[in-house]
């Protein structure tokens, strides 16, 4: 369905971002990009909807050549590809079904979206998709009284309404609670299952990752270091992607830690690492 061959980034300031990248993502599957800081993972999910200019090699969604297109047929096929940021992007002062059916500006003229007279049957859609991701009262509310995980589900929905064939996930769960996290990577996941949508989700969670990925790549300084299944990321390849690191510590209790509920309040809470292994040794549970 995607498929990037030899795809290289360097920046105008000289940046090496990707180098050689060879993917081919099957339709339905749910892809995620693991990597530190820097690795270039950004680069590569904005790559595939031209965001930013890939500077070497080919990227073809469904055959169709996407480093090739400008202008018009740009515009047509980045409505095949859904994409969900981190921060959202929602517009604070619209509310929910605005913000949602905003996921129509490739459709519709710009008057019309302007002065907000979408079709009818994009207004259905728009109300079928919040009530599949769980919003279906909050269709008045302004965008801005609604909580993360509420707006990530707009976010979602926004998505969803230009019928991608792909999602470009951006670091979904960022600013989110685990067990709002969790949700989102779930109904992202299912939503992809639903509709036999290929997804590429860039994200930091080792663990969420694993959870509720069909398939993982690492990259580590613009290359691919590893690709497979959640279950084969073993501490041995995580400091391949990451760089050495003691992935099986769980770190002790300090010297001075108090007792009792303070105790509860100030002990370190779920460390990153140790979630991680513990996961791994758990199993892709989803
Ligand atoms: N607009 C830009 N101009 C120049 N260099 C850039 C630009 N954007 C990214 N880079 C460089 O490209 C490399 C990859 O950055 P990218 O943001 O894709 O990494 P990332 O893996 O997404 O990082 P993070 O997890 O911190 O978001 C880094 O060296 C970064 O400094």
């Amino acid at each position: 369905m995607l498929t990037l061959t030899g795809v290289g980034k360097r920046y105008p300031t000289g940046d090496r971002a990707l180098t050689d990248i060879e993917l081919t993502l099957p339709k339905g599957q749910v892809m995620a990009l693991i990597g530190p800081s820097g690795a270039g993972k950004s680069t590569l999910i904005r790559c595939v909807n031209r965001l930013v200019e890939p500077t070497q090699g080919s990227i073809r969604l469904d055959g169709t050549e996407l480093t090739k297109l400008s202008g018009h047929k740009l515009r047509h096929a980045r409505r095949s590809m859904g994409m969900i940021f981190q921060e959202y992007a929602l517009v604070d002062r619209l509310t929910v079904m605005e913000n949602v059916l905003s996921g129509q500006l490739g459709y519709v003229g710009f008057w019309r979206s302007f002065l907000r007279r979408y079709p009818q049957e994009a207004v259905v859609e728009a109300f079928r998709l919040l009530e599949r991701v769980g919003l279906p009262h909050a269709i008045d509310k302004r965008a801005d009284a609604l909580s993360g995980g509420q707006r990530q589900r707009v976010g979602i929905a926004r998505a969803l309404l230009q019928s991608p064939k792909l999602l470009l996930v951006d670091e979904p769960t960022a600013s989110l609670d685990p067990k709002t996290s969790r949700q989102i990577m779930r109904l992202i996941r299912e939503l992809c299952a639903e509709r036999e949508l290929a997804a590429i989700i860039n994200i930091h969670d080792v663990a969420l990752a694993q959870q509720f990925a069909d398939r993982i790549v690492g990259l580590r300084a613009g290359e691919i270091v590893f690709d497979g299944l959640p279950s084969e990321l073993t501490s041995e390849i995580l400091t391949t992607i990451y760089g050495e690191e003691d992935w099986d510590t769980t770190p002790e209790p300090m010297d001075d830690a108090v007792s009792g509920d303070e105790a509860t309040n100030t002990a370190p809470i779920n460390p990153p690492y140790a979630r991680v292994m513990s996961s791994i040794e758990a199993g892709a549970a989803r």
